[in-house]
This record gives C-alpha cells, sequence and structure tokens, in this order.
C-alpha cells in the first residue's frame, strides 16, 4: 500500500503568471485555481445562454441561411472526426501513463515527476505556438491530462502495483 500523502503529488499550481508571457518559466504557466474557476465561471454564462438548433427547416426559405448551414454541416463532420480522434489518442495516452504508473509502483517512485511536468509545459508551450494554439489551452490539456494520470497512479500504487483498479489500462 502506498504512504504516499496527495497533497505530495497534486501540486497547486504556483503562479498566476499570464501563461502567455514570453520568457516565463515553465512553473509561471501552470495555471492557477483562479484561472481555472475563471474559466469555469465563463462556461455556466455561456451554458445560461439560450441554444440554437440548426437544420433544415430554419435554412428553408432564405439561401443565406442555408449556405451557411451547408457550410457548418461540413464543417462538424471534421469537428465529429477531430474528436473521434482526440478519445482515441487519450485512450493510448492513459494507457501508456498507467503503465508508467505501474512501474513507478513496482520501483517505490511517486506519481508526480515535476522536472518531466516542466519539460511538457515548456515543450507544449513551444508547440501551441507554432501551431496558432492559444497556450492557456495547451496548459489546459497538459494539466487534464497529467492530473488525471498522477491520481491513476496513485489509485495504481494504493492497490500494490495492480493496474486492474483501472478501466483505461489494456
Ligand atoms: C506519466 C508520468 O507521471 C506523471 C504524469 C505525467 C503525464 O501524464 O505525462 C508526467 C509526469 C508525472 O508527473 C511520468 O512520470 O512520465
Amino acid at each position: 500500500m502506498s504512504d504516499i500523502d496527495s497533497s505530495d503529488w497534486l501540486r497547486p499550481a504556483e503562479n498566476p503568471t499570464d501563461a502567455n508571457a514570453a520568457g516565463a518559466d515553465a512553473a509561471d504557466r501552470r495555471l492557477d485555481a483562479a484561472a481555472i474557476a475563471q474559466a469555469s465561471s465563463v462556461s455556466d454564462e455561456i451554458e445560461a445562454e439560450k441554444s440554437s438548433t440548426i437544420d433544415e427547416e430554419a435554412a428553408a426559405n432564405n439561401p443565406e441561411v442555408a449556405e451557411a448551414v451547408k457550410r457548418i454541416e461540413a464543417l462538424r463532420q471534421t469537428i465529429d472526426n477531430i474528436d473521434g480522434a482526440v478519445i482515441h489518442l487519450l485512450a493510448e495516452r492513459f494507457k501508456a501513463t498507467a503503465a508508467v504508473g505501474v512501474l513507478k509502483a513496482g520501483a517505490g517512485f511517486a506519481p508526480a515527476d515535476y522536472k518531466r511536468e516542466d519539460y511538457q509545459i515548456a515543450r507544449l508551450q513551444r508547440i501551441a505556438i507554432d501551431a496558432g494554439l492559444d497556450t492557456n489551452i495547451a496548459e489546459m490539456y497538459r494539466e487534464f491530462v497529467v492530473t488525471e494520470s498522477k491520481k491513476r497512479h496513485k489509485r495504481i500504487a494504493d492497490a500494490g502495483g495492480d493496474p486492474g483498479v483501472l478501466d483505461v489500462f489494456a
């Protein structure tokens, strides 16, 4: 059984510095709790807005709307393909990190490796900039997957290195 306390590995973000600031340390780019809270309050606002269902009927009497509907439908097919690919990639990522969790539990390593995380933060920021992606999105993605992966490492360690406790380990 692991005696690792979650406060040792679920490190709170240390710094509210703008994630886009050039030259900031990796630790400065970590999302802080306030940024996460702000992002979720914005999504609550969006949630509260009205929703529209786009369908052929709405476009029936207006060729401009009909054209917009056609383009939205084509873009949605691309969006659906991307979402499917992302889920496949996440499945593979969590299988790999679960396998790392088994090795760490066997070797007596803690779930977190902050040196590795700092490398990942800096790398993903560079990739996001090159790709034209908001660097906050890259950091939100990283924060999500790494936090989930460490939770699973802890579960594996608590189960004596048994990955059977996870539903994602193939
Ligand atoms: C998977 C690992 O464990 C943790 C999870 C990481 C991840 O999900 O990429 C990265 C570093 C660690 O804090 C690892 O050490 O490689």
